[in-house]
């Protein structure tokens, strides 16, 4: 693992270099959330974040996002400092982002329209994008007249029309079904591969982030969470994000992982009960 303080050589998406982040609280200490923490996401490269509930997933997603300073350390996207915010990044959340007064043809549309984009061709776009998500007859269809699972393939196209080299994932998919979740990661995998872009995914899922991932990524019980884990995923590409579960690979990586979680997840229990 690199060190704090030496970015490691080569191409790297994202480098946390010594990353600590804090928030000011009235009257009492501050409250550390990440300790100060090195990580390297390569090109390419798509990794997951896991720990216990409250340990700073999102926060981490946020500072590689720009949407928080880090009160340590420094963020380095493609090897520059991250001046604010991260504008060559695409974010999916776990709510969904639609906007309810426009069609999903419309919704997909928007950030080509905002790039300056005509209008013609931003709409023969988002009809192109709204087929790689399986929904090219539902175009004109507002938000809440699809499912779930619809609208979450409207947001995968509105956030990667833009060709965004950087994914960041805050649980997309946490709000869905087992099965469409298995459903929307297998094809999150296929409208990624080949692309060369990096994707940092957060979930509480441990099956998922070791289903989609080559690197999993383990963070401690917070406050003051630190990396734990580091695994490779040396499972076969490409997935589909349910028979992949079969292998016993897969049962290896997860009985590895898990033995370490649990743990953390029984601190971060005691930690909130107390
Ligand atoms: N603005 C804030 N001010 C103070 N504390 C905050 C703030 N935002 C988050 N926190 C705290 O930081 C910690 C980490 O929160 P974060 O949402 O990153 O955790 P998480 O690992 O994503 O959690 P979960 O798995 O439950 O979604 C939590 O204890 C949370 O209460």
């Amino acid at each position: 693992m690199p060190s704090a303080t030496e970015a490691p050589q080569g191409p790297l998406a994202v480098h946390f270099d010594g990353v600590r982040l804090a928030f000011p609280v009235k009257n009492k200490p501050e409250y550390e959330v990440l300790a100060p923490l090195t990580l390297s996401v390569a090109p390419q490269q798509f990794i997951s974040i896991v720990g216990p509930t409250g340990c700073g997933k999102s926060t981490l997603l946020n500072v590689a996002a720009g949407l928080l300073k880090p009160t340590g350390g420094r963020v380095l996207i493609d090897g520059a400092p991250l001046p604010g915010l991260n504008r060559g990044a695409g974010y999916l959340f776990q709510q969904d982002a639609l906007m309810p007064w426009k069609t999903a043809l419309q919704n997909v549309a928007v950030p080509l329209e905002i790039a300056g984009i005509p209008a013609a061709e931003a709409a023969e776009r988002a009809q192109a994008w709204l087929g790689k998500v399986g929904l090219a007859r539902f175009g004109d269809r507002y938000p809440h007249q699809l499912s779930g699972g619809q609208r979450k393939r409207v947001g995968m196209a509105q956030v990667l029309i833009r060709d965004p080299q950087l994914l960041l994932m805050d649980e997309p998919f946490g709000p869905l079904d087992a099965q469409t979740r298995q459903i929307m990661g297998t094809l999150l995998l296929d409208l990624w591969a080949g692309t060369g872009k990096a994707v940092i995914f957060v979930t509480h899922d441990l099956e998922e982030a070791i289903a989609l991932s080559d690197r999993v990524i383990l963070l401690s019980a917070g406050p003051s969470a630190r990396l734990i884990g580091d695994y490779d995923i040396d499972l076969p590409r490409p997935r589909n994000t349910a028979d992949i579960r079969l292998l016993p690979r897969f049962h290896e990586l997860h009985h590895a992982i898990w033995s370490q979680l649990r743990g953390e997840v029984a601190k971060a229990y005691a930690e909130q009960a107390a």
